[in-house]
């Protein structure tokens, strides 16, 4: 692994990544009573950071949606959390056991405290409403103290900090391209700026360049804003661009958990050595490219090619 590797310096502003954590999670196991039972989490304990971004990768199948689902209780039957626990730290100081909130509380804590961007949460905005329409609501909902004017002001302000143009609050959802529908849907998550958000595969469904332009936004709001994020993928090359730690899993558990710098040159547990040599990306030219933004291959062979009739006929 020779390649120059270029990894995240924590942000000018990022006052909060702290060794404070802001979510404890202990000893959280989930099964799936089917028959066999699926053991899908499997005693994880970990801590978010204040302000970092926490990077959970493995494989497919491994556990790390059910962990997600797990931590914010959105699981369903026959999922049953069967050990452990996960504690929210607040800001102010006080402490909140999330598996003792339920109804209208568990509700609003999700999106007050904790919020969340799901890979299919493009899809999840209702057809039939302006965009506005669904970013009112939730503040309506939540911040019934707020005026009118204020909340449509809150709104602009929120699509500007995605960088979607304000003029689209008027639009439907299918009016916009996916990668605008998902900055609207992280919109809706920052609605009440929680201190936590957990991101599944936020940016799988959307081709290569959009992608990276949303990761840009979500390092750059986590810069001025201060959240910490769990980012779920099974890609860990884009972890280990955004990430300042990651944490490894496989079969229901955390195997490694390091800082990304060290996860990548100095891996230790033999999974984690496996999963960085399955992407040929972290080690050949293209990998800069994901690292880096550069992307080197595009330099390799700048002699113009020349091209028979039958070529460019094919073209
Ligand atoms: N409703 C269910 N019933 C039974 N088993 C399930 C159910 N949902 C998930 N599982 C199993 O739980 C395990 C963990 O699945 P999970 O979706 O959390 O993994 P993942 O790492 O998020 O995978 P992916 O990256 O593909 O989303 C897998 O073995 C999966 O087959």
């Amino acid at each position: 692994m020779s390649v120059t590797t270029t990894f995240p310096e924590t942000p000018p502003g990022v006052a909060s990544v702290s060794q404070h954590p802001v979510l404890t999670i202990d000893d959280f196991s989930v099964d799936y009573l089917v028959d066999p039972p699926v053991h899908a989490v499997s005693h994880v304990s970990l801590e978010l950071r204040r302000g970092e971004i926490l990077g959970l990768a493995g494989e497919s199948g491994c556990g790390k949606s059910t962990l997600a689902y797990g931590l914010t209780r959105l699981l369903k039957p026959p999922a049953a959390i069967t050990s452990g626990k996960a504690s929210f730290h607040s800001r102010e100081g006080f402490e909140v056991d999330l598996s003792k909130l339920a109804g209208d509380d568990l509700r609003a804590f999700r999106w007050d405290k904790i919020a969340m961007v799901f890979q299919g949460a493009m899809n999840s905005l209702n057809p039939v409403l302006r965009i506005q329409a669904q970013l009112d609501d939730v503040l309506r909902t939540h911040r019934p103290e707020m005026g009118r004017a204020a909340r449509r002001a809150r709104c602009v302000d929120l699509l500007e900090r995605v960088g979607v143009d304000p003029g689209r609050l008027r639009a439907y959802p299918h009016e916009l391209s996916g990668g605008m529908r998902q900055r609207v849907m992280i919109a809706m998550a920052l609605t009440l700026e929680p201190q936590i958000l957990i991101m599944d595969e936020p940016t799988t469904a959307l081709d290569v360049v959009v992608q990276r332009e949303i990761l840009r936004e979500i390092t750059r709001l986590r810069a001025e804003l201060g959240f910490a994020v769990i980012f779920i993928t099974h890609d860990l090359p884009l972890l280990l661009e955004i990430s300042d730690r990651i944490a490894v899993m496989r079969a229901g558990k955390i195997v490694e958990l390091a800082d990304a710098r060290t996860l990548y040159t100095q891996p230790q547990h033999p999974y984690t050595r496996r999963l960085l040599s399955s992407f040929p990306s972290l080690t050949g030219a293209r990998g800069d490219f994901i690292r880096t933004g550069i992307d080197a291959s595009a330099y390799l062979d700048e002699t113009p090619q020349t091209l028979d009739a039958d070529q460019e006929g094919v073209r």
